[in-house]
């Protein structure tokens, strides 16, 4: 995906949603504030439910956050907790949760009870030290000589330097990364600093309501990826494309597409590689024209189906792709390249053994009352004769 429908996609829609949340939710004051004290009470389910169910679908730095949250929030609405707990300034506070939120969106999700768990209490323990330390530095500089560090530059260096350095690796690792889950730990940050900065806007509990139902959602998107994605190519699933099945109309083309002897690449040069190349046959099937949607059916067999289209139309296209396939040169990389050096590289790239690779795909075309799998029979049917035929074919 390129980085600008990345940027779009995962940082500033949920930045733009978000703020339009905060903005209605403003707007709404007059309804809401009568269930203030109902509303105060919601962040401890649903961080609570987000910790948990974070937790089942293996998103430890979601279920981290929402416990760390909600341990912030409990202390900030128990006044009576505050004076004998407030060992950092509010200055500190933000710099500390900033540095928090950013070593959570570096770090990739790992099993909870796990040695990441120490490491994770001893990362948030560095935060901690790195902000006194930080303030430390400052607060000396300032004193040595006032005008070495007059008060102006004193607050940029001591919280809007680090915060905004933060908020730009947030930022990369949100669009490098691509993932809702990215995005959640995103929009923490920018909750985390509208609290701090707009105190007066909206209560923490709503800003941590409205906090919770990203993570909710960020969980749901995930765990629907998870059923209907297929994790190595990046395709929809086979359970996509029987729903799909369901809503399909009685006009249209199914094709099945297999990788000619994939078995003998495999053996040949190994798994890993047959992995990257099952990816670049998706990638380019993914890009068949006359709006054909593209599945990974299972193993090395994708299904594509182009609805209210004949077969007549879809064979060119099917034809086309074929070929592209066929004519592209694999490059294999060298398996050791991350150890060599850049001049090893650029020279090894010349040595690297090309290959290439064939697919054969057979067509259907659904016209009346027959079954979604009956045309899929047929498809196969046709997918076997393009094997039998000799393979690198389109047989009808
Ligand atoms: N690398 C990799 N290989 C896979 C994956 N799924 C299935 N395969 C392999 O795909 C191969 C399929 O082999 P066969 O069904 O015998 O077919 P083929 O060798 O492609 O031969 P023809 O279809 O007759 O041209 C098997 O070796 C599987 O291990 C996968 O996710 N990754």
């Amino acid at each position: 995906m390129p980085v600008l429908e990345r940027s779009l996609r995962y940082l500033f829609i949920p930045i733009v949603i978000t703020f339009l949340y905060i903005v209605i939710t403003q707007h709404l004051s007059t309804i809401w504030q009568g269930w203030l004290p109902k509303i105060n009470e919601l962040p401890y389910f649903l961080l609570g439910i987000s910790a948990v169910l974070a937790l089942l679908f293996n998103c430890w730095r979601i279920s981290y956050l929402s416990l760390l949250l909600l341990g912030y929030y409990y202390f900030e609405s128990s006044p009576a907790l505050l004076p004998e707990l407030a060992l950092l300034s509010q200055e500190q506070v933000i710099l500390t949760g900033t540095l928090i939120i950013t070593f959570f969106a570096t770090f990739k999700d790992r099993a909870l009870f796990s040695i990441y768990f120490f490491k994770t209490v001893l990362a948030i323990g560095l935060c901690v030290i790195l902000t006194l330390g930080w303030s430390a530095v400052i607060t000396h500089l300032s004193s040595v000589d006032a005008g070495l560090l007059p008060n102006t530059l004193k607050l940029l260096t001591s919280l809007y330097a680090p915060i905004g350095i933060s908020c730009i690796v947030l930022c990369i690792f949100t669009i490098w990364r691509a993932t809702g889950v990215d995005s959640a730990i995103m929009v923490t940050l920018f909750i985390w600093l509208f609290h701090f900065y707009l105190p007066d806007e909206l209560p923490l509990s709503i800003l941590l309501t409205i906090l919770a139902l990203a993570y909710l959602t960020s969980i749901l998107v995930r765990s629907h990826n998870l059923a209907y994605r297929d994790e190595l190519t990046g395709l929809a699933s086979r359970r996509s494309l029987n729903t799909l099945a369901h809503s399909l109309n009685k006009h249209y083309c199914l094709a099945m597409v297999d990788i000619d002897h994939f078995k003998k690449f495999n053996d040949t040069y190994g798994h890993d590689v047959g992995d990257q190349v099952l990816q670049l046959v998706a990638k380019k099937l993914s890009k068949v024209e006359g709006g054909g949607k593209v599945f990974r059916y299972g193993g090395e067999e994708f299904t594509i189906v182009f609805t209210n289209k004949n077969i007549e139309a879809v064979l060119p296209l099917l034809e086309e792709i074929r070929r592209k396939i066929s004519q592209y040169n694999i490059v294999l990389r060298n398996q050791r390249r991350k150890n060599q050096s850049k001049l090893n590289r650029d020279e090894g790239h010349k040595t690297n053994p090309v290959v290439n690779i064939t697919i054969s795909i057979g067509v259907a075309e659904q016209h009346g009352e027959t079954s979604f799998e009956n045309t899929l029979k047929r498809a196969d049917k046709a997918l076997y004769k393009a094997k039998n035929n000799g393979r690198n074919q389109v047989f009808a």
